[in-house]
């Protein structure tokens, strides 16, 4: 069960944890209003023998609380891939001395002095304590991200902690959340009401859908929008897709020249994200009201396919008592949706990661085709967040559709497409000089992107080969003239993120 940093303990008690997991979170333990643990948490995890792991602010906050010191780091801080070792014998890494492994790091504050009882059990390349415990008190901390695919030992780790330290069952299935999910539905949509959902024939959209045609049959209505932020042939590729591989009718509705319309002269990423997800819902609003004139019955629910990240990432939902994250980017259909929504949302896939989607849409009951699971994640603003600046200046729409074509292409060529998360072309908005036939050019740079990740939360670069880049890039200048430069990203998530804006 996931609570609010600002929890009482008495909302504590009556859920009775078997363990307790401190996340990690933007604030500094030295900031006024930073989330602090309820007086007597420690008391009571004590007497009821409750063990907490504290994972980066949450290492932090322990720290601080039972009289240690938590400085800023002298160095600025660890962001992203970093190498650590065990120090000592130690519960939390089940006595394991000889242990080395990558991490993924993300903070710019440190724990310079333990409290009294505990003892550091790994440090970190740079020399910072990455690891504490007071084993006697079941008190455990660790300053980097067990819970991310690119933190080796992670899992093992975060194992280690909930089996064998706190000796709970594990016994959480995706089987489970596609019953819970499926009750939930049926007591919620009438046998009358009417349902539309929000398509894009990504892997979640699909898995959302099928799941809720399940329960309400014809009654769903999908809408597949074309928003003019789409790659190269993705309206007409997606619609053949749906049709011959999911049997559910879908209404594609072209909104090119609108969404283009109010996108005209925006250059902020956030002011675009949340233009692309009002006029998203103003589509949907129509197709309800279309429904109604034509039916007689207004459509109340609108299926989104929106996942955990969405929504971590997003402005914190008002009254969700999360006032301590920080928006680092409003996703079109969490935080870009506007104030005044008319329909009541369906969302079954809210509390889960990818991966975990992807399982589900496995499952024997579902059987979501392949084609669907396997594909790259593309945002719902599309394009729009990987041409910086305004999205309609010049040709900057077309330019990035060939570039992104090729680029996807020839991964396909190389057999990577399934070793890769995501990948895309970013268009910037500066122009170099280069030669070509002997002439001047002064023409477009364009970005390559491709990541490794489980679930978008941390990413890493794709380690491409040297020929592979060479071979795309001659590729990417010989056939799209406009460009005369071709740059490849390898900044990972953290400190990076995986769009650029
Ligand atoms: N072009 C579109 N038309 C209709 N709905 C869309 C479109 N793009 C996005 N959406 C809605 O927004 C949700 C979030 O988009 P997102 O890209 O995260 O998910 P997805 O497209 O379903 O899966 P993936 O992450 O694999 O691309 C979708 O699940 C879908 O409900
Ligand atoms: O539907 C979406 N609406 C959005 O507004 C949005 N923003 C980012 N993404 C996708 O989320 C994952 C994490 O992206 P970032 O590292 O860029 O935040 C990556 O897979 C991104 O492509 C979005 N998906
Ligand atoms: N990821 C985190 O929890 C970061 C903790 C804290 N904000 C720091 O930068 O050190
Ligand atoms: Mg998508």
């Amino acid at each position: 069960m996931l609570l609010p940093g600002d929890v009482t303990l008495e909302r504590i008690k009556e859920v009775a944890p078997r363990a307790i997991v401190l996340s990690g979170g933007p604030n500094s333990v030295h900031i006024a209003d930073a989330p602090q643990l309820s007086p007597g948490f420690f008391e009571y995890c004590a007497s009821n023998s409750i063990p907490v792991l504290g994972i980066c602010y949450g290492m932090q906050l322990l720290v601080h609380a039972l009289g240690g010191e938590v400085k800023a780091a002298d160095g600025g801080g660890e962001y992203g891939r970093m190498a650590i070792r065990t120090t000592q014998a130690s519960a939390l890494y089940a006595q394991d001395t000889e242990h080395s492994q990558q991490v993924w790091m993300s903070h710019g504050d440190e724990a310079v002095r333990l409290p009294q009882g505990f003892c550091s059990v790994a440090t970190s390349e740079q020399g910072a304590i990455v690891a504490v415990e007071c084993a006697e008190r079941k008190l455990f901390g660790l300053q980097y991200h067990p819970e991310v695919m690119h933190s080796e030992r992670g899992t093992a780790t975060l194992r280690q902690f909930l089996f064998g330290i706190a000796g709970i069952p594990a016994d959480w299935k995706i089987e489970n959340v596609l019953e819970e999910e499926m009750q939930k539905l049926r007591q919620t949509v009438g046998p009358d009401e009417h349902v539309i959902c929000a398509l894009s024939g990504g892997v979640d959209s699909t898995v959302a859908a099928t799941l809720v045609h399940k329960v309400v049959g014809e009654r769903l209505h999908c809408v597949f929008v074309d928003n003019g932020l789409l790659r190269f042939k993705e309206a007409e590729r997606v619609m053949e897709t749906f049709e011959q591989h999911l049997h559910l009718p879908v209404t594609k509705i072209d909104d090119a020249e609108r969404m283009l319309g109010l996108l005209k002269g925006l250059k902020d990423p956030e002011a675009k994200r949340k233009a692309i997800g009002a006029e998203f819902i103003r589509v949907f609003q129509e197709f309800a009201d279309d429904f109604k004139r034509q039916h007689g019955i207004t459509p109340k629910y609108l299926v989104q396919g929106t996942l955990y990240p969405d929504v971590i990432e997003s402005c914190p939902p008002p009254g969700s008592g999360q006032k301590h994250s920080h928006t680092i980017k409003s996703h079109h259909n969490v935080g870009g949706l506007p104030k005044d929504l008319k329909f009541s949302l369906i969302e079954p896939l809210r509390e889960l990661f990818k991966d975990e989607v992807r399982a589900l849409g496995r499952l024997p009951a579902l059987n979501v085709p392949e084609t669907f699971i396997a594909r790259h994640p593309f945002p719902g603003p599309g394009l729009a967040v990987r041409v910086l600046g305004d999205v309609t200046e010049g040709d900057a729409l077309d330019v990035l559709r060939a570039v992104d074509e090729v680029f996807i292409q020839t991964i396909r060529e190389w057999g990577l497409y399934d070793r890769i998360w995501q990948a895309f072309a970013v268009f910037l908005p500066v122009r170099s000089v280069g030669v070509q036939g002997d002439q001047r050019t002064h023409s477009h740079v364009v970005a390559l992107r491709a990541v490794t990740s489980a679930d978008g939360m941390t990413a890493d670069w794709f380690p491409f080969e040297p020929a592979f880049l060479r071979a795309v890039s001659t590729r990417i200048c010989n056939t799209v003239r406009s460009v005369n430069r071709v740059v490849y990203d390898v900044t990972s998530k953290p400190p990076g993120t995986i769009e650029w804006e």
